[in-house]
């Protein structure tokens, strides 16, 4: 089954950010910043001004003027994205823990505002965290099925931002590893194993409501409608992998690699029977019915880095996860797998993140507008 090939605008303005229950685009390039300015109306005005490029952007315009400015300034839009479609690209804000409070300093006055679910991530066995590839004070992330898109986005919010936040880390990320349309063909990752046969669909009203968004009786009346992000860098070592059998590949996720099929069913989509799964399995460890009903809503990229000096692809997994809170299902569900998962063999978490993605902007409005006001 093919995607529609539609490179339309996805509305940018409404309850939610677009981004997190709209279909998957086909490219990532994920931003962290770190505030560089302890003045927070400075901060409040770039985010106005960065919401109004945002509509632009998503809209398949240039923010401003790429060349009918004046020549003796740099152009307002850089460029490199003109007579490109939009390419349904989308762009999701959050906030990061330091930027309520940072070093014991509440630098903007925010501290009383941080949501309890924006805990830090406790330290997990296993993890060998790179703290440049980790953290942040603000994060975006950019999709869109162009990767030119999605990087001359970013690009330009960092350009707008000069002076009051630079690039703590970034990544670009390609073959979508979740889908939110269950009705389309599940992607593969980077193990050739289909993901996101089990994800959370877009189109699930009810299932949001109850795993992906916030709601003002979670405790946080400014988060209603948005939603808690976790990012994840994990290296996957598939030199180590494309040495082992077919049979130990299926049986670190329980399902097989053609059809995707859970062990003891047949299609791809059957229920999963999980006796019948190894009990040190990805599947059976990640699935709700093993973690008292916990979902996530999975939206990562695969990623290649070029290689690591000693002859292996610096390749992986850009995990993404959007819930309602972190600390309930991520840390719950992350505990779990790095304990027990199989798969530990064949991956590591070297970098991190988890972010406060307040509701959608109103037209009129700006990122993170129910925080600051
Ligand atoms: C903490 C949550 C999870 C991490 C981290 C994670 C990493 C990770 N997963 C794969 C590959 C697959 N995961 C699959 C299913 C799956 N994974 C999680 C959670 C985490 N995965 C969940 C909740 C589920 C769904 C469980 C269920 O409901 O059955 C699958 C199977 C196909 C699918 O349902 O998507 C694969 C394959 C990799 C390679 C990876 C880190 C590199
Ligand atoms: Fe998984």
């Amino acid at each position: 089954v093919e995607e529609p090939s539609d490179d339309g605008p996805v509305p940018f303005y409404g309850a939610h950010q677009a981004g997190i229950a709209t279909p998957v685009q086909d490219r990532l390039h994920f931003a962290a910043f770190d505030v560089v300015t302890d003045d927070r109306d400075r901060l409040v005005r770039m985010l106005k001004e960065c919401t109004a490029a945002g509509a632009a952007l998503t809209a398949g315009r240039p923010y401003g003027s790429a060349s009918g400015g004046l020549p003796e300034s740099p152009p307002d839009d850089t460029g490199e994205a003109l007579g490109l479609p939009p390419a349904r690209l989308t762009l999701t804000v959050g906030f990061g823990p330091t930027l309520f409070e940072k070093d014991g300093k509440d630098q903007f006055g925010l501290k009383a505002r941080r949501p309890a679910a924006l805990a830090d991530l406790p330290r997990f066995p296993g993890d060998a965290l790179d703290p440049d590839r980790s953290g942040g004070d603000i994060c975006v992330q950019a999709c869109a099925d162009d990767p030119q898109v999605a990087v001359h986005a970013i690009r330009n919010l960092a350009r707008i931002g000069f002076g009051v936040v630079a690039v703590r880390w970034s990544q670009l990320g390609f073959g979508k590893t979740s889908s939110t349309t269950p009705d389309q063909q599940t992607p593969r990752n980077m193990f050739g194993f289909k993901d996101g046969t089990r994800n959370i669909s877009g189109g699930d009203d009810k299932a949001l409501g109850e795993h992906v968004w916030a709601s003002a009786k979670d405790g946080t009346p400014w988060m209603a409608g948005g939603s808690y992000v976790v990012v994840r860098r994990i290296r996957m070592h598939i030199e180590t992998w494309d040495r082992t059998s077919l049979k130990e590949q299926q049986d670190t996720f329980g399902r097989t690699k053609g059809e995707g099929n859970p062990y003891g069913a047949k299609r791809e989509h059957d229920p999963v029977p999980l006796a019948k799964l190894p009990a040190d399995s990805h599947v059976r460890l990640a699935h709700p019915d093993s973690n008292g009903g916990i979902r996530i809503l999975r939206r990562g990229y695969s990623f290649t880095d070029g290689s690591d000096g000693l002859g292996r692809l610096d390749a992986g997994l850009f995990f993404i996860a959007y819930q309602r809170d972190p600390r309930k299902q991520f840390v719950a569900l992350q505990n779990r797998l790095a304990d027990s998962d199989h798969m530990n063999e064949y991956v590591q978490h070297v970098g991190s993140g988890v972010f406060a993605c307040p509701p959608g902007p109103r037209k009129g409005g700006y990122w993170g507008e129910t925080l600051f006001a």
